[in-house]
This record gives structure tokens, C-alpha cells and sequence, in this order.
């Protein structure tokens, strides 16, 4: 058996609710189909670099899992020689099949564990996801030389001043990795989000967990399929193809990256809950020291200094939910790197 036309996407969105696993060969490895979404690729070649593309844990977020569709295709069709060990998630078929974010609860808050307080298609979703990560770091043999990647893919839901950013999940030491940043900086991110704390999304969760190098990548906004301009992620898609066929992070300078600290989490804490922007604001909104963001029957939010910024506006979600993060530019000598 193998995959129809090549096309993983088309497979997965065919088999929603799931499917018998397969497994099948293409000319640089040997690739496993182990549920709906899920797909391993084993190059044939040696190699000492595990990666994870997710894609689509909103289901609505299109343009990313185009892009990794496509390249997945390259990799069957033999055009792209893979040469590193490659797990393919589309994490939410379900909602991608219905155009929304999510189902029942928003996928991106229940890793680590999260999904055992919550019933539904995502909380079934993230069990099975944590397993497919976990399995697939630990299913070599040289596991203690593997270096661990993981870039799950997102787009935002508002319009932005750097359009493509990655949030770094919170590390503990306040060190970070020179070598994942300059990767992204040649893939075109332009802003880097430093988390404050630690969360129950993918990305933190394959960090604290797996001790890989993982990143929330969010590439632009969010379009229907087949309304979006892959062009718009070429930097990215040549790193990846880099990163594919030769096992190289691609390499650009830090010097135009814009860097944010997180300053808090802003917390929708009661129905009366409400940030005082316009709906179309853009992420990366400065605002001026003393305006009152944020308010509700329960608290107030105040902005502590002159340029401190908006990121995820959102208020459209349950109570007890993150509706925003604040944020705050550094300079890129304020960055403790390794
Ligand atoms: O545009 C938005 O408001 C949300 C875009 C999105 O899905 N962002 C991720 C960020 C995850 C993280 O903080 O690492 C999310 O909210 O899940
Ligand atoms: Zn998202």
C-alpha cells in the first residue's frame, strides 16, 4: 500500500476519524503511516537528526500544512532526497475538514498531560500526538546523539508587524540556543517571543519533555485552502529542503531579528472580560505607558511602559484562557546565548 497520489493531505483528510497503519517504501527510506495525520519517513541513510513538522493543530491554519504537503510529496516523488528521520504531523483533520480552529477545546493547551482534564476529539487528539512524539524520539538507536528539532507550524488569526515570529518556549536558565536562532533567522522569521513561563502547548511540551529544540513558528495569517501564497514562505521552505537533503541548519545573522520578552500572560477572568484595541489591531501594537488594555468586573490590565506590545489578541474564547500575551522589544545584546 501507499500513499494515493503521494498526497498525505488529501489521505488524512479522507480518514479523519482514522486509518488501518501502513507502511511503504520511497526512494531515499522507508515511510510508516501510523494513524490519521501521523507519518514517519526513515531515510535509508545514517543520521543523528530527528525532526517534527507539525502542521494544522488549528484546523484552519492552511497555508503551513500546504507547504509541508508539498514537500512531503517532494520526498515521495524522489525530489527532495531525505536524509534525516522525519515525523509529519497534521495535527486536527477533524476541524481542518469543518475550516475551524478547533472542535470542542483549542488543541495548542492540552500537552504535557493537559488533555486528561479535558473529553472530546482534541483531548484524544494530544494523547495521541504526545505518543507519536515521544515514540518517534525514542525509536532509534543512537538516542542519546540525536539532536531533536521540532517546528510546529502555525498562522495567526489577526494581521501582524512582523509577520513571521516564533515564540521560544520558556527555559529555565535564560540561555538560548545561537545555532536555532540563526536557523530561523535565514527561514525569515523576523521576531522572537520569550516565553515567561511554562504552557501546555506542542512546542513546550516537546521541549520540556523531549529536551528537543522546539518552537511555535507562526508564518503569516491565516487563509482558506488553496487562498494561499505559498511563495510567501520560500525562506523557510529552502531551509527546510536544506535541513531535508543534508542534515544543515541554514545560518543568517541575528543582527535584524527583532527580540520580545513575554511580560505576562493577559487572562480572560470573567464573561465581562474586554481589551480596549480595535478589531483589526495588529500583533505588535505598542501601546503607551498607563492605557488601560484590559478589563473586566474582576481586574484591570495597565500598560507598565511606553512600547510595550500586544501579541494573540483574543478575547473569543472561555473563561480562564489566555487572550493575549504582552510583550516587550530587548536588544539583541540583552540575550544571554550558548
Ligand atoms: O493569532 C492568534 O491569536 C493565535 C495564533 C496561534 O495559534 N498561536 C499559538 C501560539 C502558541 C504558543 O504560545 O507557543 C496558540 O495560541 O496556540
Ligand atoms: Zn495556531
Amino acid at each position: 500500500m501507499t500513499i494515493l497520489n503521494n498526497d498525505f493531505l488529501a489521505v488524512t483528510l479522507a480518514n479523519q476519524d482514522g486509518l488501518t497503519p501502513f507502511q511503504f517504501v520511497f526512494p531515499s527510506g522507508t515511510g510508516f503511516v501510523e494513524n490519521t495525520g501521523v507519518l514517519r519517513l526513515e531515510p535509508t541513510q545514517e543520521t543523528s537528526i530527528s525532526l517534527v513538522l507539525s502542521v494544522g493543530i488549528h484546523g484552519n491554519e492552511t497555508g503551513p500544512i500546504e507547504l509541508v504537503n508539498q514537500l512531503v510529496t517532494s520526498i515521495l516523488e524522489g525530489r527532495v532526497s531525505l536524509s534525516v528521520r522525519l515525523l509529519v504531523l497534521i495535527g486536527n483533520p477533524v476541524a481542518a475538514n469543518q475550516a475551524i480552529r478547533f472542535c470542542d477545546v483549542n488543541l495548542n493547551r492540552l500537552f504535557s498531560g493537559a488533555w486528561q482534564n479535558y473529553d472530546g476529539f482534541e483531548a484524544q487528539r494530544a494523547q495521541c500526538l504526545e505518543k507519536a512524539v515521544g515514540d518517534f524520539y525514542s525509536m532509534v538507536n543512537n538516542e542519546t546523539t540525536q539532536t531533536r528539532l521540532h517546528y510546529d507550524l502555525h498562522t495567526a488569526i489577526r494581521g501582524s508587524m512582523h509577520e513571521k515570529f516564533v515564540v521560544y518556549p520558556f527555559v529555565e536558565d535564560g540561555i538560548y540556543n545561537h545555532q536555532q536562532l540563526a536557523f530561523l533567522a535565514a527561514s525569515g522569521i523576523e521576531a522572537v517571543l520569550l516565553s515567561h513561563q511554562s504552557t501546555t502547548t506542542f512546542s513546550y511540551y516537546s521541549y520540556a519533555v523531549h529536551g528537543a529544540h522546539a518552537f511555535t513558528v507562526e508564518l503569516g495569517k491565516v487563509h482558506h485552502f488553496g487562498e494561499n501564497d505559498l511563495s510567501a514562505f520560500a525562506d523557510l521552505e529552502k531551509s527546510l529542503v536544506l535541513l531535508l537533503e543534508e542534515g544543515t541548519l541554514a545560518q543568517a545573522s541575528l543582527s535584524d531579528i527583532h527580540i520580545f520578552t513575554v511580560l505576562d500572560s493577559l487572562i480572560k477572568d470573567d464573561e465581562s472580560y474586554e481589551l480596549s484595541i480595535e478589531s483589526d489591531v495588529k500583533n505588535f501594537t505598542q501601546f503607551e505607558q498607563g492605557y488601560r488594555l484590559a478589563y473586566s468586573e474582576k481586574s484591570e490590565y495597565i500598560v507598565q511602559k511606553t512600547g510595550d506590545a500586544i501579541v494573540f489578541p483574543n478575547t473569543n474564547l472561555p473563561v480562564g484562557q489566555r487572550a493575549g500575551l504582552m510583550v516587550r522589544p530587548i536588544s539583541l545584546e540583552e540575550l544571554q546565548l550558548d
